[in-house]
Formats: C-alpha cells, structure tokens, sequence
C-alpha cells in the first residue's frame, strides 16, 4: 500500500461527520452558534455528499480545493478519494475545530482566509504542484456565490471541474440555453469557461440549520479555450451585460444605451448585415451572436 492509499483509507475511518448526531455533537462540544451572515448552512447527509464528490471525477493523483469546509462533512469525503485537500475556512472559530478533526490526516491541510481575497495563484503553487489535476469542491456560501465563482474563472486558475452546491435558482440560470427567462450574463459568462451540468437538486432538509431556499449541485468542466472566440473579452462582456441591461427592451434599444443614440441608424444596419434582428430581446441571442456583435463593434471602433 503506498503512503497516499494508507492517508486515503485512514480518512474513511474517521467517524463521519455528516450526521444529525455527529454534527450535533461536534456543535455541542465546541459551543459553536451559527453566522447566518457566514452562510453557514452544515450539510448532514450521505447521499448529496457522494453525488457531489462522485461528480468531481477525483483519484489519489489529484487535488481538490473546498471554499467553506464547516466542520468538515465534504472535506472528510474529499480526503477519503483526492490526494489532496485544501480547504479555505473564513471563520476562525472553525480553525480549530478542523485541526481537531483532520489531526493526523496527511492529505488535508486547512486555510484560514477569505476566498475573495486570496492570493489563489500562489495558493496553487504551494498545495497542488505535484497533481495532474484539481477541482473545486465546495457548499459554497449563497452570499457569496457568485464573486466566488467569477473569481475562480476569470484568474484563469488551472482547474479541471468546479463541483459547487448552491442555490438551485442560480444553478439554474448558469445552466439556462437562450430562450427562456433565466438566461441572462450569468449564462453567458459561466458557459463562455465552462459546460455546466446539473448534478442533482437538494432540499433545505438536508442541513443544519435549514436555508429558506432550495439547492442544486452544479457541476462546471472549464473548457480548454472560452467557448467562442473574441479578441477582447472585456468588451465581449460589456456587450452581454449592455444587451441584458433592460431585459424587456429590444437588443435595439439596449445596445444604442452602449454604442450612443447617434449610431442608431449604423446600430440597425450592422445588427442586419450580421442577420440579427434588432427587433430580438437578449435573452434569445446565443454565444455566438454575442460573439459575432462584439467583433464587429470592434471593427467599426465602437468600444462602449
Ligand atoms: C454552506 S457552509 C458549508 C459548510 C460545509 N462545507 C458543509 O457542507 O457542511 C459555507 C462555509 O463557507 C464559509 N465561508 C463563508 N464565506 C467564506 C469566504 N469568503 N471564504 C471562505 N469561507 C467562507 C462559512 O464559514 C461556512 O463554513
């Protein structure tokens, strides 16, 4: 057995974390009282858990990085398949509580830190050099979805999945094709990265305390180059986010608020040569036609 599988095998052994009673306890002999501010919703239960961590696609040659471990109920199961775990905590009063549970745990190592202001680039360099691959794992806080999420994508971190449980409304919009009411610039800009896929929904049950809202695990494989090509992203983006600015006005009206109203007439001439009626909404425009609008505002200068 290498040293890898004998850490992996000791992690199973130790008492799971993820009960009602376990995690009770855990709270019981810490005297630990939620932050609600914290988003610190505690999952308890074994079937979310092994589809989270089956979704990952982890083995002893890779790492796994988890924003927000709690007291530890993914990080345990994480430790149990990944080579490597390093887990982000922002509440200090955890800190303590891991070490105590992850003592002796070779492959965990716990950092206190805010995820948002993290140096992760570095963060990389010190806990996964030597892996083929690393993931994102995490019950991400709801407050902070989303920052979180844009940060992982746009530093260009080296991942291979980002496995996140969150709320399902915001699951499923990053997963929305164009079309229907929950597309909008957080589709467009998670699926630029990434192909999103649904995992499994999870009712408010299956935590302590229970969140008022529902959740669903998403699973993001980040592409190996954005889905669509434009020679600056920025401007790509401005695009997307000016063409959704006004979600019942026409891409028409929206776009004339980003080029200036005496480019109407331009405006509607060069949508048609790109046969995009202006007349259409954004939320029916696909990658591409963001894409396509981009390059050829970049063309004639408009900028935004
Ligand atoms: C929904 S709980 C998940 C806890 C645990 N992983 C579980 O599934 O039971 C979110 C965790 O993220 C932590 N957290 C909140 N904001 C954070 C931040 N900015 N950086 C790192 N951790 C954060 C909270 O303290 C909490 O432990």
């Amino acid at each position: 057995m290498t040293e890898q599988q004998s850490l992996n095998k000791s992690a199973v052994k130790t008492a799971e974390v993820a009960t009602p009673k376990r995690t009770k306890e855990i709270i019981a002999k810490y005297g630990f009282s939620f932050k609600k501010s914290l988003g610190q919703n505690f999952l308890i239960d074994q079937n979310i858990l092994n589809n989270i961590v089956s979704a990952a696609g982890l083995d002893e040659t890779k790492g796994a990085l988890e924003i927000g471990p709690g007291i530890g109920a993914l990080t345990q199961r994480l430790a149990a398949v990944a080579g490597t775990v390093t887990a982000v905590e922002i509440d200090n009063r955890l800190i303590p509580i891991l070490h105590d549970i992850f003592e002796g745990e070779g492959n965990v190592g716990i950092v206190h830190g805010d995820v948002l202001k993290l140096d992760l680039k570095q963060l990389f360099e010190e806990r996964f050099s030597g892996v083929t691959g690393v993931s994102v794992v995490a019950n991400l806080p709801y407050y902070v979805t989303t920052p979180i999420l844009m940060k992982l994508l746009e530093e260009r971190l080296p991942l291979e999945n980002i496995v996140v449980m969150i709320q399902k409304e915001v699951a499923q919009r990053m997963a929305a094709k164009p079309g229907g009411k929950e597309y909008g610039s957080l589709s467009v800009a998670v699926q630029y990265y990434c192909e999103p896929k649904l995992v499994c929904t999870v009712p408010h049950t299956v935590f302590i305390p229970q969140p008022n809202v529902d959740s669903a695990v998403i699973k993001l494989a980040l592409r190996d180059k954005p889905a669509v090509d434009v020679p600056d992203e920025a401007h790509f983006f401005r695009v997307v986010q000016a063409s959704f600015a006004q979600r019942r006005k026409t891409l028409y009206n929206n776009l004339t608020a980003l080029v200036g109203k005496e480019q109407r007439e331009a405006l509607t001439t060069l949508l048609q040569g790109l046969e995009i009626d202006p007349a259409r909404r954004g939320e029916t425009l696909s990658l591409e036609e963001f894409a396509k609008i981009s390059r050829a505002f970049l063309e004639v200068g408009w900028r935004g």
